[in-house]
C-alpha cells in the first residue's frame, strides 16, 4: 500500500499488488498493473517530456472534445481536446490509503489567461484490487454560466483488437460516425467489433456500462455516471499517419471513452459536475 511521488509521476500501490502510475503532466494515468499485467496501452513513440499530450493511458479531454467549435471565441481559439491534458496538475490530497482502496485527488492549475472562466477542475484516482475508478469534478466558481465538454480518453490494452468485442451499446442508440463525416446513425444493438477504421460518438447511452471482451474469456467492464456519451476509437488507418503511434499500435488497444461530448454541458454558478469512469476486470 502507499502513494509515492517521484518528481513527474505519482504511483499508487494497493495491498493486492495492483499499481497505478499518474503523470502530473495532464494528470494522465499511464499505467495500471494487476497481477503483473498492464491494462493500458502506451505508445512506445509517445513523448513523455511534457512537449505533447501523452499517447496512451487516460488523457483528460476538457473543456472541448475534438476540433474547436467556431464560437464562442475563447473556445474557438483552443487546441483539439482542450488544455487539461497538457496542463501541469498537482497532488491535492491522499484521500484514502487502506485495504479498501488507495485514492489520490489531483487538481488542475488555473486556465490559460485567454480562457476567462473561473472553475475548479479536480481528478480523483482510486485503485482497488481489480478496479480503477477515475472521477472528474468540475465546479463553476464564476458568476456566469460555464459551458464545457469533458471525456476520459482511455486507451485499453487488448491482446488483439481484431478479436475483441464491445457489448452493451443499447439498440437504438444514436451515434455520429466520424469516419463518415459525422453521419448520424442508429446502433442496431449488436456487439461492436473491429473490422475497419472505427471512430464513433455514441450519444446518451441508456445502459452506462460496456463490456470489453478480449475474445479470450478475459476483459473489463467500463461503467460510467455523469458522463452520458461514449466515443469508441480504433485508428486502423489513421494510426499510420500519427507521428506518436507505434507501428501496428491499433491492434493492441481500443479506446472506450466515457464523456459528455454530444453538446456542451452547462453549469450554473456554484454548480458541480461529476463524471465517473469505473474499470473493473473480469
Ligand atoms: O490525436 P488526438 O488529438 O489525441 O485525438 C485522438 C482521437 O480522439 C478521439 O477518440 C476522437 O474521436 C478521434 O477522432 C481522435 O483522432
Amino acid at each position: 500500500m502507499g502513494v509515492e511521488q517521484n518528481g513527474k509521476t505519482v504511483v499508487l500501490k494497493h495491498d493486492s499488488g495492483a499499481s497505478v502510475e499518474v503523470y502530473l503532466f495532464g494528470a494522465t494515468v499511464t499505467s495500471w498493473k494487476v497481477d503483473g499485467e498492464e491494462k493500458f496501452f502506451l505508445s512506445s513513440k509517445s513523448s513523455l517530456d511534457s512537449s505533447k499530450p501523452i499517447r496512451g493511458g487516460i488523457p483528460i479531454v476538457f473543456p472541448i472534445f475534438g476540433a474547436p467549435p467556431s464560437s464562442p471565441p475563447e473556445y474557438a481559439a483552443l487546441k483539439q481536446h482542450g488544455f487539461a491534458r497538457t496542463a501541469d496538475w498537482s497532488v491535492d490530497k491522499v484521500i484514502m490509503d487502506r485495504p479498501e482502496g488507495v485514492s489520490v485527488r489531483f487538481v488542475a492549475p488555473p486556465p490559460p489567461s485567454e480562457f476567462k472562466h473561473s472553475y475548479k477542475l479536480a481528478f480523483v484516482v482510486t485503485l482497488a484490487a481489480h478496479q480503477l475508478s477515475t472521477d472528474l469534478h468540475i465546479i463553476n466558481e464564476g458568476k456566469e454560466e460555464f459551458q464545457f465538454q469533458a471525456l476520459l480518453h482511455n486507451y485499453l490494452a487488448v491482446p488483439d483488437a481484431k478479436k475483441l468485442s464491445v457489448e452493451g451499446i443499447d439498440k437504438g442508440t444514436r451515434y455520429k460516425d466520424k469516419t463518415q463525416n459525422f453521419k448520424e446513425l442508429i446502433w442496431p444493438g449488436e456487439p461492436l467489433t473491429i473490422t475497419q477504421e472505427t471512430d464513433a460518438v455514441f450519444q446518451k447511452l441508456e445502459t452506462q456500462e460496456l463490456k470489453l471482451d478480449y475474445g479470450n474469456g478475459k476483459g473489463l467492464n467500463v461503467r460510467f455516471r455523469g458522463f452520458e456519451d461514449c466515443t469508441i476509437w480504433n485508428p486502423q488507418e489513421k494510426g499510420k499517419t500519427m507521428a506518436d503511434m507505434e507501428d501496428g499500435g491499433w491492434e493492441r488497444y481500443i479506446c472506450i471513452e466515457p464523456g459528455f461530448v454530444r453538446e456542451f454541458k452547462y453549469l450554473q454558478p456554484g454548480e458541480e459536475f461529476l463524471g465517473q469512469q469505473v474499470l473493473t476486470i473480469f
